[in-house]
């Protein structure tokens, strides 16, 4: 069997978005990638070479300021060495975050993330998933309760820490991770095939 290499490159500044980040991994392991987890605060030149070898590449970062969070804008401009090269063309991506208010302008992180995406040349994986809690029989422990199609989105109150991240947001995490690995895998049996 194909075992993808998903690799997870991830901010978080106070500990709510690396629930979801080990969420995306739970989700890629069970369905059978390797997994590696890697905060591009603190990336090393080995996890840069981790991610040179990965199939997929899933972006994470908390929404501030309405966007991904400078340290991962960080990261995001140190990928221009791959970018002049197309190094990271036809990898895979797909892309998760976190805010504190129900919308908090995360639609734009997701956006940003299908944009560095396109400029390196990969291939965005969306949710996947129908919109959940719009209904009368709807909730809010429904998966993707968000509505939000473009990647993962979660939402966690600002007064409360990384235990209070919303358990269908975990659950839609983990859903964007086994949808990546699947996807991941049929491109593989693709490529192998051509
Ligand atoms: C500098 C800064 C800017 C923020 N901007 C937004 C924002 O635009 N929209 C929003 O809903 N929440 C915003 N927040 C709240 C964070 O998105 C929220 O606390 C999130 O859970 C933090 O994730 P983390 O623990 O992974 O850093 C901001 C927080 C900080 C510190």
């Amino acid at each position: 069997m194909t075992t993808p290499v998903v690799s997870l490159a991830y901010h978080s500044g106070y500990g709510h978005t690396a629930v979801l980040a080990e969420a995306v991994r739970a989700g890629a392991v069970e369905a059978g990638a390797e997994v590696h987890l890697i905060s591009v605060d603190e990336i090393t030149e080995e996890q840069w070479a981790i991610l040179d070898r990965s199939d997929a590449i899933v972006f994470g970062s908390p929404t501030y300021m309405g966007t991904a969070s400078g340290a991962f804008h960080v990261f995001a401009e140190a990928t221009s060495q791959r970018w002049a090269t197309q190094a990271w063309k036809d990898k895979l991506a797909a892309g998760f975050t976190n805010s504190a208010s129900k919308s908090g302008d995360k639609l734009h992180t997701l956006q940003y993330f299908q944009i560095l995406a396109a400029q390196l040349g990969m291939h965005w994986v969306n949710l996947g998933l129908l919109p959940g809690w719009n209904s009368s029989t709807g909730s809010e422990h429904d998966l993707n309760r968000l509505g939000v199609f473009a990647g993962a989105a979660a939402q966690t109150n600002a007064d409360e820490g990384p235990e209070a991240v919303h358990k269908a947001d975990i659950a839609t995490a983990e859903q964007l991770g086994r949808r990546v690995t699947e996807t991941t895998r049929t491109f593989l049996r693709g490529l192998a095939a051509a």
